[in-house]
C-alpha cells in the first residue's frame, strides 16, 4: 500500500476502493431492478431499497451502514430535469445535493433555507473525482449527461412557479429527487464518499403524469450504472 501512494493521487483512491463494496440505493424496486441490470451481477456492488423520501432513505442507508463498511454510497434513480438542463432520457449526476425545500417559509414567496436559520446544511457534496469522471465517461460513452446541484424535494414539482424559484435557489441545480440529501447525509455520518445518479424521466414543471418517460428513464440509469463499474473499478 505504502508503494501505491507514492503513485499520486488518483491511485490512492482507486486503491480505496478495493476490497470493499459499494452501495447503492433506489427508492423503489423498478429502479433497483435498472441497476442490476447494470452491474451484470457484479458482485462488488450492492443495491438495496430506500424507499420514496429523504427521511426513509437516510434510515435505511444508515442501517446499511452500521452492518458493512462500504467504500461508497449511490443514491440512484429517475428524477425530474431542469428544461434545457437535463432533458427527458438523458443522465444527471451531483455535485452537490440540496436539501431544496428544508427551511420556513418567509411570507409570500419567501424561503430561507436551514442554513439561512443557522440550523445546519442543506448542501452535501459528492464525490468530486468520481462525479465529473462518471459524466465524462458518460459522455465518451455518447450519452448526454449534466454534472450539478441536484435537488431533493419532500414534494415533487408540480408547477412552473415553483420549478422557477428551485432554480433561483440553486443557481446550476440540474435535477430534482427525492432521496439524495437522506442518504448523503447517512453517508457523511461514516465519512463515506457519495454519488447521486438520475436518469431523467420528465421535465420539472408544471405536472402531467402521462408525460413521464420511465422506461427512457430506467434505460438511462441502466447505462449509467453500467459505465460507474468501469469508472470505479478500471
Ligand atoms: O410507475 C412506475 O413504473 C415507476 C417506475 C420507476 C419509478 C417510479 C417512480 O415514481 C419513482 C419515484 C421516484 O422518482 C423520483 N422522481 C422522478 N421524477 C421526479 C420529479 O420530477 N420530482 C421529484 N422526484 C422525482 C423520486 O426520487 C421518487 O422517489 C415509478
Amino acid at each position: 500500500m505504502r508503494d501505491e501512494r507514492r503513485n499520486g493521487d488518483d491511485r490512492v483512491k482507486e486503491n480505496e476502493l478495493t476490497g470493499r463494496r459499494v452501495l447503492i440505493m433506489t427508492a423503489v424496486e423498478a429502479e433497483r431492478e435498472a441497476v442490476l441490470r447494470g452491474l451484470g451481477g457484479d458482485a462488488r456492488f450492492d443495491a438495496r431499497l430506500a424507499g420514496v423520501g429523504p427521511a426513509g432513505a437516510a434510515a435505511r442507508t444508515a442501517a446499511a451502514l452500521a452492518a458493512e463498511d462500504y467504500a461508497l454510497v449511490v443514491s440512484a434513480g429517475i428524477g425530474g430535469g431542469f428544461s434545457g438542463v437535463a432533458p427527458v432520457g438523458t443522465v444527471a449526476i451531483a455535485d452537490r445535493v440540496v436539501a431544496a425545500d428544508l427551511g420556513a417559509e418567509t411570507g409570500e414567496g419567501g424561503f430561507a433555507s436551514v442554513d439561512e436559520l443557522g440550523f445546519g446544511s442543506s448542501v452535501l457534496e459528492a464525490d468530486e473525482r468520481l462525479a465529473s469522471a462518471l459524466a465524462d465517461a458518460l459522455r465518451a460513452a455518447g450519452r448526454a449527461a449534466a454534472l450539478g446541484p441536484v435537488l431533493t424535494v419532500t414534494t415533487a414539482t408540480g408547477s412552473q412557479g415553483t420549478a422557477d424559484a428551485l432554480a433561483r435557489r440553486t443557481p446550476g441545480a440540474v435535477a430534482e429527487a427525492m432521496e439524495g440529501y437522506g442518504v448523503a447525509v447517512a453517508a457523511s455520518e461514516r465519512q463515506t464518499p457519495f454519488l447521486e445518479i438520475r436518469g431523467i424521466s420528465n421535465a420539472i414543471g408544471p405536472r402531467d403524469r402521462s408525460a413521464w418517460r420511465i422506461g427512457d428513464a430506467l434505460e438511462a440509469l441502466t447505462a449509467a450504472i453500467t459505465v460507474l463499474k468501469e469508472v470505479v473499478h478500471p
